[in-house]
């Protein structure tokens, strides 16, 4: 599936709000530690009651069949097993060898045997339009949608290989599909650091950084890591935190006491940080600080927004150019007090009022992080137009 040649849909709120089970994504170049990740999961003590699918999902035609060998009480072979294989430790283990969708249905059938389902994609897979059918299901309140939410999407990176394969996938042809999981995700495991020097893990999350400055990166070993990292993130729902790039240069400037009173007109410029933005070839993150908004430039944002990622151009750009964002998010503070979140994956997007109730105690410094090609100047240029 390949959504960049969908129809541009505007996702639109049912009022219904039904209890669904989170999914999370993992992604990861072949090699990295995906399954090493799952296997622990699905064979340690930890309490949670997680289905775990481990099998090909998207392209499967270039992709080698996947066995899996996770042994458990009721069924210490476990080989290569084709049903739900209910664990020892409560989780559930699905290696359908047939689509995603398949597995999902399957396991759906025990709704309320688990709270939670990971789901391991391939090597080469491209996460970006797998995520971007779960959550446009789930908005819509469609097929698997109605049951699931999609929680986030994270990335399994190779300390050893990561940087090589990352270069070599600029090198190729434009930008290759190690880049493309670190731009679709909002969490990075940097595994196999056992077998590397802090200078080439500190390299690693560099390059990460530069091609998306808005996930977290957690270094393990064998994917060793708290629970609470991969699941439970609502990476779809809350805003994006500036990171600390950002923040020391809002500090440096001292800026960070005055982007918190936005009330003076003169203030309607963008503090924006140089620093987060990376020249490098193929996929580069954007950070954006705005401030305050006044109701029509909420209005004149959401516009903006929508025509980059509608018709991959900036609104004064008539020309094709190479603008391509693969995801997005932000936070927009408005003058009446109200704040929008902003969630994007490819050319779905969604600006949604935060609920007063729901007080996330959010700084009113609003923010956007764009993740994508041609994310140069002049869309910092373009974006401080709007606003004036
Ligand atoms: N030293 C070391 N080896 C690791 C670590 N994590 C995984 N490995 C080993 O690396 C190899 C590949 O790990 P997998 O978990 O199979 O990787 P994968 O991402 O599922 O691989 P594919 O299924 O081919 O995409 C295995 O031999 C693991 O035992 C780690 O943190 N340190």
């Amino acid at each position: 599936m390949d959504s960049d040649d969908d129809v541009p849909q505007l996702i639109e709120h049912t009022e219904e709000i039904k209890a669904r089970v989170p999914l999370t994504i993992i992604c990861g170049f072949l090699g990295a530690g995906k399954s090493t990740l799952l296997k622990r999961i699905l064979t340690e003590r930890h309490g949670y009651r997680i289905a775990v699918i481990m099998n090909e999902f998207g392209d499967t035609a270039d992709v080698e069949a996947k066995t899996i060998n996770v042994s458990s009480e009721d069924d210490p072979t476990a080989e290569k097993s084709e049903e739900v294989l209910e664990l020892a430790n409560g989780c559930l283990c699905c290696s359908i060898k047939d689509s995603g969708a398949a597995a999902i249905e399957k396991l759906m059938e025990r709704k309320g045997a688990f709270d939670h389902i990971l789901l391991e994609t391939t090597g080469l897979a491209d996460p970006g339009p797998i995520a971007a059918m779960f959550w446009k299901n789930e908005e819509y309140g469609m097929g698997l949608g109605n049951d699931i939410a999609l929680d986030g999407v994270i990335c399994v990176v190779d300390a050893v290989f990561g940087l090589k394969q990352m270069q070599e996938d600029h090198a190729v042809d434009g930008v290759g599909e190690s880049v493309r999981q670190i731009a679709g995700s909002d969490v990075i495991i940097l595994n196999k650091v056992d077998l590397v020097d802090e200078p080439t893990v500190i390299s690693v999350e560099n390059a990460i950084r530069h091609i998306n400055s808005a996930a977290r990166i957690h270094r393990t070993v064998r994917g060793q890591l708290d629970l609470k990292h991969i699941m439970g993130i609502s990476a779809y729902t809350v805003p994006p935190e500036l990171n600390e790039d950002v923040k020391q240069s809002l500090r440096r400037r001292g800026e960070h006491e005055h982007v918190h009173d936005h009330s003076d007109s003169e203030h309607t410029h963008i503090h924006d940080a140089q620093k987060t933005h990376y020249e490098t070839r193929g996929i580069t993150s954007l950070q954006i600080v705005c401030p305050v908004l006044s109701q029509p430039q909420l209005n004149a944002v959401d516009e903006w927004i929508r025509t980059i990622l509608w018709e991959n151009r900036l609104p004064d750009d008539t020309q094709s150019s190479e603008l391509q964002v693969l995801r997005c998010k932000g936070l927009f503070s408005v003058q009446n007090g109200d704040q929008y979140v902003l969630q994007g994956v490819r050319n779905i997007y969604d600006m949604s009022k935060v609920m007063k109730e729901a007080d996330l105690g959010l700084p009113d410094t609003g923010k956007l992080v764009l993740i994508g090609k041609g994310l140069d100047e002049s869309v910092r240029k373009s974006f401080a137009q709007v606003l004036q």
